[in-house]
């Protein structure tokens, strides 16, 4: 939790009992259905919660914005940046029933009034967001398919709407169609040798009507 504070100190009192709720009812939850590996349990702030934070460094999201999580798994980074931007909506979405089950269970113990879940392939989901979302999902030619037609018309921040992707790695091939890409190495914002090879990626995409 001191991790957290170190790089978002004016948290008010609910979000800090909020970051701190999320060890006990991850650990807890992960017993019932294992969504997060043990060794991630061990290290949840370093590797799930800062790390899904790191997109907030990059980004931060106007009140009344929209947010798509892709492939949210057990809640990252929707739930994090969910504590984080009160005011934002956040639509969490994902395959598989059981991790969503679980992140039903944790916005509930959290009583975050601003996160919406589908248990849907996010092919399948309609609504348009002013940002896209994601961790460890696809790669970015397939992702991109699957969330054109799901980007707002207007563009109520400065940087264009568009996906904020979290990847990790060598890049360069993956990236290289996209002209109007940009990669924002996390190692300029965080200390810990964990988000040396880490990076936030945003793609602005067009709206299509
Ligand atoms: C490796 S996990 C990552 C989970 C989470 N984003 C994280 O970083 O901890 C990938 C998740 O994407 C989901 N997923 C894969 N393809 C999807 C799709 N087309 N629509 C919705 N969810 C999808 C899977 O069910 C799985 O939970």
């Amino acid at each position: 939790m001191e991790l957290i504070l170190k790089y978002f100190p004016h948290l008010t009192p609910l979000q800090k009992q909020q970051f701190e709720q999320l060890q006990a009812l991850y650990e807890d939850w992960n017993l019932k259905i294992n969504v997060v590996s043990r060794k991630d349990i061990d290290e949840l702030y370093l590797r799930h919660v800062l790390h899904s934070l790191g997109i907030a460094k990059i980004q931060s999201f106007l009140p009344g914005s929209r947010i798509l999580d892709v492939g949210t798994g057990g809640g990252f980074p929707g739930i994090p940046l969910a504590i984080l931007f009160p005011d934002v909506k956040f639509h969490l979405v994902d395959s598989i029933g059981k991790k969503i089950k679980v992140v039903e269970e944790v916005v509930a113990g959290l009583q975050l009034q601003n996160v919406k879940t589908t248990n849907a392939r996010v092919e399948t989901v309609s609504g348009q967001y002013d940002f896209i979302v994601s961790r460890a999902v696809a790669q970015m030619d397939t992702f991109v398919h699957w969330v054109q037609g799901k980007i707002a018309k207007k563009n109520l921040h400065e940087r264009r709407n568009g996906i904020l992707y979290l990847k990790g790695g060598d890049l360069s091939e993956e990236l290289k169609i996209y002209t109007t890409v940009t990669v924002f190495p996390l190692s300029d914002y965080f200390d810990e040798d964990f988000f040396e090879t880490k990076s936030v990626v945003h793609l602005p995409l067009k709206y299509k009507g």
